[in-house]
């Protein structure tokens, strides 16, 4: 056992609550007396396992507490493995503790090592159970930093995964902010040169005289200022991977300079003789269509088979349902947990606009509207109005419309599996065939918490 699961054992007779605690060594022992100890403590504790016993006072020849403190437990842990332990014959309370999500049941008179073999099964399904949550979870986020449940926009993940311990050139196509940046960061940090630089340079972000010598650097005289020989950023990348961030918006003639690069993996400095064998992984972005500069003499068609030997287009935001709530339930945690505040929700309104607004600045405009909506809304909730949204009049009504029946009837099996489930986070998800976490997310949004 790698640390002690927590075992928390229900039972008002203190010998026999005595006895128990000896059988369990190896385990972290939580005793309750009753069941307002019992919930606090599941909730406290969280524990992996509980031993519970169905006659609990006021009135131990009764099942009713028990089969309540029952409830009360799962509610609180949900993930919890109870096994409850009857009067001696009492079948027919222990099956509807079955029914109400406890994972065994053992009759009194207590056997200890029967008991304590059925605890160990109990906590080793526990533990293969939380290794499946945990790589469920991985799933949904495999890259780290990139947040999406939409198919195309995984897809995307999992070919940067496989592309990235290759050498060969890759594209990142996608909208300003649909996380380009992050993807040619996961390219790097999955390759052998992960231990290596990653250098990222903006080619439109510095003037095309400057980004020469920025690229390919200078010796000492190359020109007016050249006062020390001084090493490019492609240089600078060596063993490591070059991030050229808007390759659109690379000049014609650095075009030109970057082709021989890719061709010949050689430099030379500007001012300089030498040329300098250069060993760097490529990786490229733009929010432009390349196809279209090609056809307008704006890009060489050279070029862009040399950087899009693999390309990968990110899809925007607006076109990935689901996206966009789910990245503003996740910057909201990020926010609560930078400035250490109780997380804040979004009422159904401010849900429905996040849904209808098309993001034109992809995520990078989400940060900012959540991060000023964060500062504004005063209390708990965030609102339609602190997002200061400008959804854009008509057009979808229809779109809408069947919206609007998709989310009722989402809406409906949520709060029917929950209610079914009595507030059993894990029994619901299992009802609606869907993950835990993605449960939690339906139910942010439906403000179901
Ligand atoms: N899928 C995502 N999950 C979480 N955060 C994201 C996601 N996509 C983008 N971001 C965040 O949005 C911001 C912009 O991302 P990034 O810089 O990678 O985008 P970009 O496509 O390179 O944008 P630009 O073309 O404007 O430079 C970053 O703060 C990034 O963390």
């Amino acid at each position: 056992m790698g640390h002690a699961n927590h075992l928390l054992i229900v039972e008002d007779d203190k010998g026999l609550q005595e006895q128990l605690r000896w059988c369990f060594d190896g385990y972290e022992i939580v005793p309750a007396f009753d069941r307002a100890e019992a919930v606090a403590l599941a909730r406290r504790y969280e524990p992996e396992l509980v031993l519970l016993d169905l006659g609990l006072p006021p009135d131990p020849a009764n099942a009713s507490e028990g089969l309540a403190a029952l409830q009360e437990v799962l509610a609180e842990a949900p993930e919890s493995k109870v096994i409850v332990v009857t009067g001696n014959d009492d079948r027919e309370n222990a099956l509807k503790a079955v029914a109400l999500g406890a994972y065994d049941f053992y009759g009194k008179p207590v056997d200890p090592d029967t008991l304590r073999l059925l605890v160990d099964r109990a906590a080793q399904l526990y533990s293969l159970e939380a290794e499946n949550r945990r790589l469920a979870q991985q799933s949904a986020s495999p890259l780290e930093g990139f947040l999406s449940s939409d198919p195309g926009a995984l897809q995307v993940c999992r070919m940067v995964e496989r592309v990235a311990p290759a050498d060969a050139t890759v594209l990142l196509r996608g909208e300003s902010g649909t996380g380009k940046e992050i993807l040619a960061r996961a390219v790097h940090r999955l390759s052998g040169r992960r231990e290596q630089r990653f250098v990222a340079i903006n080619c439109a972000a510095i003037p095309e005289n400057l980004l020469e010598s920025e690229l390919f650097g200078y010796e000492k005289g190359a020109f007016t200022g050249a006062n020390r020989q001084t090493i490019g950023k492609i240089e600078y990348a060596s063993g490591g991977t070059l991030f050229l961030d808007e390759i659109g918006d690379l000049p014609l003639s650095l075009q030109a300079k970057l082709l021989r690069f890719l061709q010949e993996r050689t430099i030379e400095r500007l001012g300089g003789r030498q040329s300098i064998e250069v060993d760097v992984r490529v990786v490229c972005a733009t929010h432009r269509d390349l196809a279209e500069m090609i056809r307008d003499g704006g890009f060489r068609e050279d070029l862009f088979y040399r950087v899009a030997e693999i390309e990968l287009t990110i899809p925007p935001l607006r076109e990935r349902p689901g996206d966009a709530v789910l990245v503003a339930h996740a910057l909201l945690d990020r926010f609560a947990r930078e400035q250490r505040q109780p997380r804040r929700l979004l009422t159904p309104e401010a849900i429905d606009a996040i849904e209808a607004y098309p993001w034109p600045g992809n995520v990078r405009e989400m940060e900012n509207v959540i991060r000023r909506a964060v500062i504004m809304a005063d209390g708990k909730k965030i609102a339609a109005e602190d997002l200061a949204l400008e959804v854009p009049e008509g057009g979808g009504e229809d779109r809408l419309r069947l919206k609007d029946a998709r989310e009722q009837a989402e809406y409906q099996a949520v709060v029917r599996a929950l209610s079914r489930s009595n507030g059993n986070i894990a029994q619901a998800a299992g009802l609606l065939g869907i993950t835990r976490p993605t449960l939690y997310t339906l139910m942010d949004k439906f403000a179901l918490r």
